[in-house]
């Protein structure tokens, strides 16, 4: 087996062409389509997504808030807010930043999000929608991830898949998605014994552990395709500490695509946000111009 260099699966022009497509769609709307962030806390990483997120929408004509709420807010304070946002028409998609300071319970503030704004798709009406293959709004990194692979033409229908990690962020609803393109699809994760073994198995990985290079070369099927999701933070010597994912870079000598970190996953996550508040609000349009048909319900 001749080894190789890994193509490069790169995030920015999947990501444009999503973002594009945002762009044209959101134009079409009578209303602009508005993304309502909510922060709380100063957790510099939330920050920094927080301001990506609103700078992105600004790029593509969406109107945008940061609701930055400080660190007493309590559960109620929270609540209220969600409440206030489902309430107001103006506001096309809400989207709580993960995660929440300790004192806070995200399950209640995720299931108070109204469904039809849920541009996370972590509402569990969306995350039944994607189970059982129904229309819903998909989470971001995994709904981004399948953008980027049909961007550069990796199939997946029939592959052999396996993804690690299950959080409900990132690696259940992957799977679901991954599952509904028909991939056959494996989902690894901490209790998973001899990893290396079920990656192995692997024509497309997909890594979100949060390990700094927990996939070695070994690990790897030789042209596999492999997507690093992991966004790690390691020291240098300059102390500025740079980002690297969970995959070991070794591994482009063996795979036969590989996604890079940054540069990859991290831009569509950000660009499928954007297409989802306009999803959602072409939706929410949808559902008002069918509600003034008296008597139809067509929906
Ligand atoms: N690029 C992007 O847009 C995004 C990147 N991320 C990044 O992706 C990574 C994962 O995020 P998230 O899913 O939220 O993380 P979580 O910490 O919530 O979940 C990590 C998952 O990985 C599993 N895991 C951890 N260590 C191992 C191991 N040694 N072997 C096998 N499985 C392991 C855990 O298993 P168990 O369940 O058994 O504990 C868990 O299921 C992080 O680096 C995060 O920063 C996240 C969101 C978006
Ligand atoms: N409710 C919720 N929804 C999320 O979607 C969500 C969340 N909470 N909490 C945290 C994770 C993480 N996340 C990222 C978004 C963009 C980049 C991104 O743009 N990364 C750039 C680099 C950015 C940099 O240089 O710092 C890249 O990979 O190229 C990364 C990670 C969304 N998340």
């Amino acid at each position: 087996m001749t080894q190789g260099t890994a193509r490069v699966l790169s995030g920015p022009p999947a990501a444009a062409a999503l973002l594009d497509e945002a762009r044209r769609r959101a134009g079409r709307l009578p209303a602009v389509p508005h993304l309502a962030l909510v922060r709380v806390g100063e957790d510099p990483a939330s920050v920094s997504y927080v301001r990506g997120k609103a700078k992105k929408a600004a790029e593509v004509g969406l109107s945008s808030h940061v609701h930055a709420l400080p660190d007493t807010t309590t559960q109620a304070d929270l609540l209220a807010l969600i409440d206030q946002l489902n309430a107001d028409p103006a506001v096309s998609g809400i989207l709580v930043q993960l995660p929440l300071p300790a004192h806070l319970d995200p399950a209640p503030a995720l299931l108070a999000v109204h469904p039809a704004k849920d541009v996370d798709g972590l509402h569990p009406a969306n995350t039944g929608a994607l189970w059982n293959g129904h229309p819903g709004l998909r989470p971001c990194t995994p709904a981004g991830i399948m953008a980027l692979l049909a961007h550069h033409g990796v199939p997946v229908r029939g592959v052999r898949a396996v993804v690690v990690g299950r959080s409900a962020l990132v690696g259940r609803p992957l799977a679901g998605l991954l599952l509904n393109a028909d991939a056959t699809v494996t989902l690894a994760h901490g209790a998973t014994p001899d990893l290396g073994q079920v990656t192995r198995e692997a024509d497309l990985l997909i890594v979100a552990a949060g390990q700094a290079h927990l996939i070695t070369p070994d690990m790897i099927k030789p042209g596999a395709t492999v997507v690093d999701v992991g966004i790690n933070r390691v020291p240098t010597e300059d102390g500025k500490g740079r980002l690297t994912g969970d995959v070991h870079p070794g591994a482009a000598q063996v795979a036969g695509a590989l996604t890079p970190v940054p540069g990859g996953v991290g831009p569509m996550t950000v660009a499928q946000l954007l297409m989802n508040t306009v999803i959602a609000a072409e939706r929410q349009h949808d559902q008002l111009l069918t509600s003034e048909v008296p008597g139809e319900h067509v929906r």
